[in-house]
C-alpha cells in the first residue's frame, strides 16, 4: 500500500516513519525545500526520542521518501494524509491557509480515487470546505475524478510520540462510505492487531472529538492549577489532594498536574479555536473560557514567587532551568519559560538559561538577551535564585550543596513541584512550589 503526508513536521514525519515501519510505502511530502534537503541527508529537523533511528531504517529499506512536490506521488498512492500546520489566526480561530492548500494542490492533480484524509487539528466543517476546494478544481478541469475526503484527528504527545502512534489509545475516523473505511481499516490494521480499537464515526463528530479530547486535558490541568492556588491560600498541599481524587476510578490519575501552566503547539491553539467555533456558532464556552484564563494567569506564577520572594527584580541574577514546554521536546512553542523570561527581563534582572534540548531553539527565539549555561550547575553561578520551568529526569536529583556554594542567594521556585521541600529546607534553600 502507498501512502502520502503532506507535511513533514512533529506530526507528519513521525506518522510518516511508522506507517513506513509496519511496510505501508510511504512519501514524506514538504514545500520547506531545506526540511527535505536535510532529510534526505539523514538530518532530522526536530528532536524526538527514537525519530532518528525509525526514520533512517525506514529509508534505507526503501518504504520512506521525502519529495517537495505532492503531484510526484499522487499518481501512485491510495491515500495521501494532510498533516500541515493549523495555527492560531489572530482572532484564535485555526488559520486554514495550508490545509486550504493542500486540498487545492490534490484537486488540480488527482486522476483517480483517491482518499484526501485531514489529521491536522482542524475545526468542526473544514472537511466541507476541503470539499468545495477540491470540486471547484475539478470543475475548473472539466474532470470528475472520484474521491473522498476523511478525518483522522492525531492525539501523539511530543516527546512519546512514537510510542502514541505506535500503540494508541484508540484511533479515531470519521467517514462518509464502506469504501474509505476499508482502506482505512487495512491502513491501521498493524497498529491495532491485539486490541482493535478504531472508531468511526461522521467526519463533523470526528473533527470535534479532537477538541474536545484537548479541552478535557486542559481543563483537567487549569482546574488543578485553581486548587493549587486556592491550597496555598488555606494552607492544603496540591499533591496530597491529586493522590486522594486520582485514586477515584471515575477521575483517574493522570494529567492531574499543578503547575506552571501547560503551554505547547496544541492546548493553546486549540483551546482558543474551540471558543472561536463557539462565538461563530452563537455559542459561549463558558468553561474553556475559563480554562484559558487561569492558564494564562498560572504562566507567570514563578514570575510572582520570584517577585514576592526577591522583592524587586532589577539587577537580580536569575537561572532558569527547563525552556522547552515540556520534557523530551526542543519545542518551546507557548512555553510558561517564555512569559517568565520576558517578565523578568522586563522587571530588569539578567537571566542564565540551560534546557539539555532547546538551547538552539532559544537562542532563535530570544538571541542574546539571555545568557546561555553550558549545563545545569554553571547556570546557577553567582544567581539569585533558580526557577524550575521543565520537569527534565536531570533536574530531578541535583547536587543542592554544591548548588548553594556557588549561588549567590538561596531562592528555589519550583514551578512544576519535583522538589523535596524539606530537603532543600535541609540545605538552607528559600523554597517555593506550586499548591502548598
Ligand atoms: N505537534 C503535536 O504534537 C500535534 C499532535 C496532534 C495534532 N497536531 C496537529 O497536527 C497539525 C500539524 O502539527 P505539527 O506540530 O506537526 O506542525 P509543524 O509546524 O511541526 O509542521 C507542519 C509542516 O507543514 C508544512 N507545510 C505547510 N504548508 C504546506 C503545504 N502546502 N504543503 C506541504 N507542506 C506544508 C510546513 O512546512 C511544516 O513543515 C496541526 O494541526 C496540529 O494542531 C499536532
Ligand atoms: O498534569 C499535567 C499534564 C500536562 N501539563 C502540561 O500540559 C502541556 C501539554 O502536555 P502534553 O499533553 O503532554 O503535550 P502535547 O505534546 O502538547 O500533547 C497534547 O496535545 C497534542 C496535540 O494536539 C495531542 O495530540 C495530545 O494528545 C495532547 O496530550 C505541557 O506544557 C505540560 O507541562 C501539566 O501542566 N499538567
Amino acid at each position: 500500500m502507498k501512502i502520502a503526508i503532506v507535511g513533514t513536521g512533529y506530526v507528519g514525519l513521525v506518522s510518516g516513519a511508522c506507517f513506513a515501519e509496519v511496510g505501508i510505502d510511504v512519501t514524506c511530502v514538504d514545500i520547506d525545500f531545506r526540511k527535505i534537503d536535510n532529510l534526505k541527508n539523514g538530518i532530522i529537523p526536530i528532536y524526538e526520542p527514537g525519530l532518528d533511528d525509525l526514520v533512517s531504517r525506514n529509508v534505507k529499506e526503501g518504504r520512506l521518501h521525502f519529495t517537495t512536490d505532492l503531484t510526484s506521488c499522487l499518481d501512485d498512492v491510495e491515500v495521501v494524509f494532510s498533516a500541515v500546520g493549523t495555527p492560531p489566526d489572530e482572532d484564535g480561530s485555526a488559520d486554514l491557509r495550508y490545509v486550504k492548500e493542500v486540498a487545492r494542490t490534490f484537486g488540480r492533480n488527482i486522476n483517480k480515487y483517491t482518499i484526501l484524509v485531514t489529521k491536522s487539528t482542524v475545526p468542526v466543517g473544514t472537511a466541507a470546505k476541503i470539499k468545495n476546494i477540491i470540486n471547484e478544481e475539478l470543475n475548473a478541469r472539466g474532470v470528475d475524478v472520484p474521491y473522498e475526503v476523511a478525518s483522522n484527528p492525531e492525539f501523539l504527545k511530543e516527546g512519546a510520540a512514537i510510542k502514541d502512534f505506535m500503540s494508541p489509545d484508540r484511533v479515531v475516523i470519521g467517514i462518509e462510505s464502506d469504501r474509505a473505511r476499508k482502506v482505512m481499516e487495512r491502513l491501521y490494521r498493524p497498529f491495532l492487531l491485539n486490541n482493535f480499537r478504531v472508531i468511526f464515526m461522521d467526519i463533523a463528530s470526528a473533527e470535534m472529538t479532537k477538541y474536545a479530547a484537548n479541552s478535557m486535558l486542559a481543563t483537567r490541568i487549569s482546574f488543578m492549577n485553581d486548587i493549587a492556588n486556592l491550597c496555598e491560600l488555606v494552607g492544603a498541599d496540591v499533591n496530597m489532594v491529586r493522590k486522594g481524587i486520582g485514586t477515584d476510578a471515575r477521575i483517574g490519575n493522570k494529567f492531574l498536574y499543578a503547575g506552571c501552566g501547560y503551554g505547547g503547539s496544541c492546548f493553546p491553539k486549540d483551546v482558543k479555536a474551540l471558543i472561536s467555533t463557539g462565538r461563530e456558532n452563537g455559542y459561549r464556552m463558558r468553561i474553556i473560557e475559563a480554562v484559558e484564563e487561569v492558564n494564562d494567569a498560572q504562566k507567570s506564577i514563578v514570575l510572582r514567587k520570584l517577585k514576592n520572594t526577591l522583592g524587586t527584580l532589577k539587577d537580580k541574577q536569575i537561572a532558569i532551568w527547563g525552556l522547552a514546554f515540556k520534557p523530551e521536546t526542543d519545542d518551546m512553542r507557548e512555553a510558561p519559560s517564555l512569559v517568565v523570561i520576558e517578565g523578568l527581563l522586563k522587571e530588569g534582572a539578567e537571566v542564565t538559561v540551560y534546557d539539555p534540548v532547546s538551547m538552539d531553539e532559544c537562542r532563535r527565539r530570544l538571541g542574546d538577551s539571555v545568557k546561555y549555561a553550558r549545563d545545569m550547575y554553571e547556570a546557577v553561578i553567582d544567581t539569585d535564585a533558580i526557577a524550575l520551568m521543565t520537569e527534565w529526569k536531570q533536574f530531578r536529583v541535583p547536587s543542592w550543596s554544591i548548588i548553594k556554594r556557588v549561588m549567590r542567594g538561596n531562592t528555589v521556585i519550583d514551578g512544576r513541584n519535583i522538589y523535596d521541600p524539606a530537603e532543600l529546607a535541609e540545605e538552607g534553600f528559600e523554597y517555593h512550589c506550586i499548591g502548598k
